[in-house]
């Protein structure tokens, strides 16, 4: 099943078109990872999917219904954490919860939701005492009150420490296996391309690349980097290299086979390849290639 269709979604503000006719899927219990720059329009997308704002053009669904025309059955089934959340600065971290669950259809219990984000422990906390990152949890547990099917989850751990980044992980992890949909922008490629099994990245309003995560970055070259030996010139190589400063880069769809035959060259001569550095493509090799290329 479908958890999120777009197509050909359009949005603008005055005269700046924000999105501009953007066409993705989302099945399922999956973890779909939006990305772009600053200002590509990944939030508009999220705003127009949660029927906060009405699109000028093309349509959505989620859980196959038209979020600007059925705003409340589409919210009863989704939770959102945007990036700035407004909360109460003088409540605590559990009655802003408990407030919330006034609000929320079948809500988890609150310590249960804490849990979850990791807030347990700051629960008599006021809320403008809370660092960054864990208003981030706060919102995270917010998000996670009604249950949701699909979840937005903008920015989700910005500003968190790495452990608590690695817990929220976790959790949105758990919360596919039990199958909810995630629906996330980040701006860390290695936190999308850890949890994500398919990803858009748009920029300026389009989206220049998509897919499954597995199958887009295998179809990419992976990349071998060494020293060039002293007394030898790119030339002598077997493998044709590019320079990045004293540092040889052979690109290659299998490296692990490139690596090989470089090394083979190298022991026949005696010499060494320094700094030998061997992958395969990463999310942010594609991202910096596409952001190059789209201006
Ligand atoms: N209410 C608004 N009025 C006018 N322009 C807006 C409005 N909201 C967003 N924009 C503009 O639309 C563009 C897309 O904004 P959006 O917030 O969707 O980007 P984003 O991809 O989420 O960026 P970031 O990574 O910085 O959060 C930006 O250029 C922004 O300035």
């Amino acid at each position: 099943m479908t958890a999120i269709r777009v197509e050909g979604l359009r949005k603008s503000y005055g005269d700046f078109a924000a999105v501009k006719g953007i066409s993705f899927e989302v099945a399922d219990g999956e973890i779909f990872a939006l990305l772009g720059r600053n200002g590509a329009g990944k939030t508009t997308t999220i705003e127009l999917l949660a029927g906060f704002q009405q699109p000028d053009g093309g349509s959505c669904q989620v859980l196959g219904l038209d979020p600007a025309r059925d705003r409340a059955a589409v919210r009863r089934r989704t939770g959102i954490m945007l990036q700035e959340a407004g909360f109460f600065q003088d409540l605590t971290v559990a009655r802003t919860v408990d407030t919330w669950c006034d609000f929320t259809a079948a809500p988890r219990p609150r310590d249960e939701a804490l849990e979850l984000a990791g807030l347990l422990p700051k629960a008599g906390t006021r809320v403008r005492q809370l660092s960054g990152g864990e208003k981030r949890r706060l919102d995270l547990a917010l998000a996670l009150l009604g249950r949701p099917d699909v979840l937005f989850l903008d920015e989700p751990t910005t500003g968190m420490d790495p452990e608590a980044r690695r817990n929220t992980w976790d959790v949105v992890r758990e919360l596919a296996g039990q199958g909810t949909t995630i629906l996330l922008t980040t701006h860390y490629l290695e936190e999308a391309q850890r949890l994500a099994g398919s990803m858009a990245i748009m920029d300026a309003g389009e989206i220049v690349a998509s897919g499954g995560m597995a199958e887009t970055l295998a179809a990419r070259s992976g990349r071998v980097a060494f020293r060039l030996p002293p007394g030898t010139s790119p030339a002598d190589l077997p493998l044709p290299v590019t320079l990045e400063g004293e540092t040889a880069v052979c690109r290659a769809a299998d490296p692990d086979l490139a690596a090989q035959t470089l090394l083979s060259w190298a022991a026949e001569r005696g010499l060494r390849l320094a700094g030998l550095e061997v992958r395969t493509a990463t999310l942010e090799d594609l991202f910096l290639d596409l952001s190059g290329s789209h201006r």
